[in-house]
């Protein structure tokens, strides 16, 4: 489906509670400052939620900058219209995990759309009234930075159904550290649950030995976030250290494949499957610290239980 059909094709329109009765548990990600590691986080949250068992479907708001589908090998996916509504696109056969992103509504890549807010006010509305998702566990929302546009049009649509809350995310310099405050701030504005803080790229351990010894070269500081959340008292969900091997992870993701009619989610030499991402997901050191945060995430959100 094109972004024009999307756009038009409201036959399926449902309310916003209707359509997410399915869903037991969402969550926002949210940061005050662009490149801390938003989606990056959100894509970890989403393997490590799936490597636990839960279903788990992402919607990506950033519609200026949808880079969910990359960093989850799912570029070049298209979304099908079906009786129930849109079909996201699933990462394996299982559907485990779902995601949804204006990207797969682009012609190519290198497209980008250039809208004011009624019309992004109008697309966010049909994600969430016209995907079904079917049972989810977890559906995480990775949001743009700030608090614009995009922001308030998801929650007006979603007072209805009640998220469970917000992570957010900063890194550790000031700068970073002031923004996710005025995000603190807009959340106790809309009365949105915020459910933790994460430090992002919280030191960078620059060897074997220095792993070994925790030792940390604290590149942009450190502990801002922790104390931060001190300060407010909400919950500090961790600290994410620099790592060189994320960056090749998520941005050099191989993609599982571009055709449509890839419906195994492999690429002919196995490569891009699901199944090999998780594998080189659990070999990478940042994803026990996440194993960590889900622990803390899903004792967090709505009276624990999923
Ligand atoms: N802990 C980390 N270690 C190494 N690289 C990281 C880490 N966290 C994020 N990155 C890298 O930093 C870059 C920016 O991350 P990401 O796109 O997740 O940020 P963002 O906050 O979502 O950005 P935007 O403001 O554009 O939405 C990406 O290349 C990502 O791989």
């Amino acid at each position: 489906m094109s972004l024009n059909e999307g756009i038009h094709s409201q036959k399926q329109h449902m309310d916003v509670g209707q359509r997410l009765r399915t869903i037991k548990h969402v969550v926002l990600i949210l940061s005050g400052k662009g490149g801390v590691g938003k989606s990056s986080v959100t894509a970890q949250l989403a393997l490590s939620l799936v490597q636990a068992n839960f279903k788990v479907g992402v919607l990506d708001i950033d519609l200026c900058g949808p880079s969910i589908p990359r960093m989850l090998g799912l570029d070049g996916k298209k979304i099908h219209q079906a009786s129930a509504g849109w079909v996201p696109v699933f990462a394996d056969e299982e559907q485990r995990l779902a995601c949804m992103s204006i990207g797969f509504l682009l012609p190519d890549k290198n497209s980008s759309v250039v809208w004011r807010g009624p019309k992004k006010n109008a697309m966010i509305k049909q994600f969430l009234t016209d995907v079904y998702w079917g049972e989810l566990d977890f559906l995480l929302i990775d949001t743009p930075p700030g608090t614009s546009d995009e922001h308030l049009s998801v929650l007006e649509y979603l007072q209805e159904w009640s998220p469970d809350g917000a992570v957010l995310v900063t890194t550790p310099q000031g700068v970073s550290l002031s923004d996710v405050r005025k995000e603190y701030n807009f959340c106790m504005k809309v009365g949105l649950n915020v459910l933790g803080i994460i430090e992002n790229m919280s030191g960078f351990q620059s060897n074997f030995v220095a792993s070994i010894l925790q030792e940390c070269t604290n590149v942009f500081s450190t502990g801002g976030g922790e104390a931060m959340a001190k300060e407010f008292n909400i919950n500090f969900l961790g600290k994410v250290p620099i790592d060189p091997s994320l960056t090749l992870f998520l941005d050099q993701a191989p993609q599982s494949g571009s055709s449509e009619k890839d419906s195994n989610n492999k690429s002919p030499d196995g490569q891009g499957s699901f199944e090999d991402m998780i594998r080189r997901y659990q070999e990478c050191k940042l994803s026990s610290i996440f194993s960590d945060i889900i622990g803390k995430l899903t004792s967090s959100t709505s009276n624990g239980s999923v």
